[in-house]
């Protein structure tokens, strides 16, 4: 039984969108490849926007997810629109970068992390990606705590940003009742 508790992120095989056929139909397709504030989108849809921190830490992760850092400052969080979760959030940035900007990234708190990036020009948006996962993975079992029952593949992307000559990763999973409400925008 897989221990269902932060880092809920999880080395994930991601691809460009050219690469995957069966992308999903607009506008869940829009919102997966949109390059603006997923934050400033979200706060459209509700009344009351909320961050919720499942979790912040340095942690060494896995070759695959550490871009050659030995050391990643991991953040995960929901995106709460209403009082129902539509996002699972992960952020991963390198040690070398978080020391550059250390009080912005470990003072955001429950300030989305979009506020930052978006404010200045020193965040360069990058490449997307994505990918979607199945019933049986970490997030999914997140999605079903939540009370958000996981009946077909989740799909999330994954943007890179540059902040001088270093990156950082932010991975976004749309939960089921994310992928419900926008199938109705
Ligand atoms: C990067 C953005 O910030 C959002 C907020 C996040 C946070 O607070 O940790 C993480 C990912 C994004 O969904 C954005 O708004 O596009």
């Amino acid at each position: 039984m897989t221990r269902l508790s932060f880092p809920y992120g999880e080395s994930i095989e991601w691809f460009s969108p050219e690469q995957i056929s069966n992308l999903p139909a607009p506008p869940l397709k829009d919102w997966l490849l949109s390059t603006c504030s997923l934050t400033q989108k979200l706060k459209k849809q509700c009344a009351h926007f909320e961050v919720k921190i499942l979790g912040e830490d340095t942690l060494s992760l896995q070759p695959e997810d550490s871009f050659g850092s030995e050391t990643i400052w991991v953040r995960e969080v929901l995106l709460i629109l209403d009082g129902t979760p539509w996002i699972f959030a992960r952020t991963l940035i390198p040690g070398r970068l978080l020391e550059k900007k250390q009080q912005e990234f470990l003072g955001l708190g429950v300030r989305p992390l979009g506020e930052l990036l978006y404010s200045t020009d020193a965040f360069i948006p990058g490449r997307i990606e994505v990918a979607h996962f199945e019933a049986c993975c970490k997030i999914a079992k997140l999605a079903e705590s939540l009370q958000q029952d996981v009946t077909q593949p989740l799909w999330g992307r994954r943007r890179y940003f540059q902040y001088d000559n270093e990156q950082l990763i932010v991975s976004e999973v749309f939960l089921p009742a994310a992928q419900q409400a926008i199938a109705k925008l």
